[in-house]
């Protein structure tokens, strides 16, 4: 470790070159052809490729090797051996931009014990398989307390499509000193452009987006994805009235959005607590605004009757 540094920006900076890693695992696995898909549960559309599987062990033999008194929670099982993990596959490089930055005060002394790291190796797993591969991200989320903190959002294949050959692009961030890899962006007055999910739609979610006569609805896959819309100012905000996603899944974007200047909430206003010993599931669904959206304003506009639907 380097001498001297908090604790979290070296967990910051050793998960933005992980997810790199990672995505160079993901995108090898889609070349070599063999994507080993496996359903994982009852729900439809609940997939697990190679490369989920994959990328998760890169991750977490990365950060549990670095960072042993941490918990780690990945989407994709308990296991965090190293020693079957390939040696190519243990990441110790760190981002030097993150390790560089100022530290909030308040995450100066973090204690290991407080910390909880939420991986989803491969968001937009559906996707994927599909060969929309600008969907799929790999989501790292920092907690400490219970909170979101700083997170990363890698995404493999952006740009692909004119250029094959990408490396993609990495936006990471911390709550408190900004983001890095883009720059967000305010979305344009005068229009409401929602973004949702394209493969785990229900009637509830449908209804929640009509509610807010939105102009536009973006049906994307992955929820980093939709998080980076948002972010970059591309859509108003990301609203899902379902208890579909986890905590890896929004950990990281939820962390991201707001080091941006974003609001990242469940239905009901309150932020998702993402301490070790909580329930996996986002039962009260999501609602995240970009940066300049009146975050409690749209929210009134969503009846209570559906809001009192969740958790179900
Ligand atoms: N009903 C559901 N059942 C299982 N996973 C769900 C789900 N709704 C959302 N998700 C998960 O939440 C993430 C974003 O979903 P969506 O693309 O539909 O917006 C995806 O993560 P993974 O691809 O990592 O599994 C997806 O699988
Ligand atoms: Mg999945
Ligand atoms: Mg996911
Ligand atoms: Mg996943």
């Amino acid at each position: 470790m380097s001498q001297g540094k908090p604790m979290i920006l070296e967990l910051l900076a050793s998960s933005v070159k992980t997810s790199a890693k990672a995505g160079q695992i993901i995108k090898d696995i889609m070349r070599q052809g063999d994507l080993g898909i496996v359903e994982k549960g009852s729900e439809p559309n609940d997939l697990q490729t190679e490369a989920d599987r994959s990328a998760q062990r890169c991750i977490i033999a990365s950060l549990t090797k670095k960072f042993p008194n941490v918990t780690i929670i990945g989407e994709e099982g308990h296991s965090h051996r190293i020693d079957d993990v390939v040696q190519d596959w243990i990441v110790s490089e760190v981002d030097q931009s993150v390790l560089a930055l100022d530290c909030p005060p308040q995450y100066k002394e973090v204690n290991p014990q407080d910390v909880v790291v939420w991986v989803d190796p491969l968001d937009g797993t559906s996707e994927y398989t599909q060969g929309l591969l600008d969907h799929v991200t790999v989501l790292i989320g920092i907690a400490v307390q219970g909170r979101a903190v700083a997170g990363v959002i890698h995404q493999p294949y952006y740009g692909y499509k004119t250029a094959p050959d990408t490396l993609g692009r990495t936006i990471w961030g911390l709550v408190g000193s900004g983001i890095g890899g883009i720059q967000a962006q305010t979305p344009p007055k005068g229009e409401l452009i929602l973004t949702t999910t394209r493969s785990h739609n229900t009637a509830l979610v449908v209804e929640a987006l009509e509610a807010l006569k939105p102009s536009k609805i973006v049906r994307v896959g992955g929820a980093g994805h939709k998080a980076l819309l948002v972010i970059e100012g591309l859509c108003h905000a990301y609203v899902f009235a379902s208890n579909g996603c986890k905590k890896w899944d929004t950990c990281g974007p939820e962390a991201v959005l707001e080091a941006a200047g974003g609001v990242f909430t469940d239905l009901h206003g309150n932020h998702y607590s993402y301490g070790k010993d909580v329930a996996y599931p986002d039962a009260q669904g999501i609602f995240a605004t970009a940066k300049g959206v009146d975050h409690a304003e749209l929210l009134k506009k969503i009846p209570q009757a559906l809001k009192d639907a969740f958790p179900y």
